[in-house]
């Protein structure tokens, strides 16, 4: 059986806008665009690793964060729990740090950019709202 990854992911919100990053084509699921985040690592917290992550790759302090949902979802070659996080409230301006192209895009655009297949309910609900 394969093992299941966890990852953290924000929905980094401001003005009905989110910030999204180009995942990198050598990457898993790359080519697609993607919420920042990743690998929840042993002995790290979800929310460690959420606050982490977006500190590693977008350079923003988390303020606030809210659940948001969790999806279970199995690619053929991962099988990943992603779970994922709203953050309304930051410090610093979202920045890019890993070279991949990133921007501010207005959530009713979103169903314009391609996600990996996991991020579909994701993007509904953010449509939804
Ligand atoms: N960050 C992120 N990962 C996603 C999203 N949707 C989705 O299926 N994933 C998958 C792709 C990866 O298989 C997995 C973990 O992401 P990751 O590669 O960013 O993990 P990481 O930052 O720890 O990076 P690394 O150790 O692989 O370099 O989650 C998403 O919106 N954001
Ligand atoms: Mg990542």
């Amino acid at each position: 059986m394969m093992k299941r990854i966890v990852v953290a992911v924000g929905v980094v919100l401001r003005n009905h806008e989110v910030f999204i990053s180009h995942r990198d084509s050598s990457r898993h699921q790359g080519g697609k665009w993607e919420f920042p985040g990743g690998k929840v690592e042993d002995n790290e917290s979800v929310s460690d690793a959420l606050l982490r992550e977006l500190k590693e790759e977008i350079n923003i302090d988390v303020i606030s964060q809210q659940p948001f949902m969790v999806i279970e979802f199995d690619y053929p070659d991962k099988h990943v729990s992603l779970d994922i996080h709203l953050v309304t409230e930051f410090a610093g301006e979202p920045k890019q740090l890993e070279g991949q192209e990133a921007r501010w895009v207005a959530l009713q655009d979103l169903g314009n950019y391609e996600f990996p297949e996991a991020n579909k309910p994701i993007v509904e609900k953010l449509l939804s709202m």
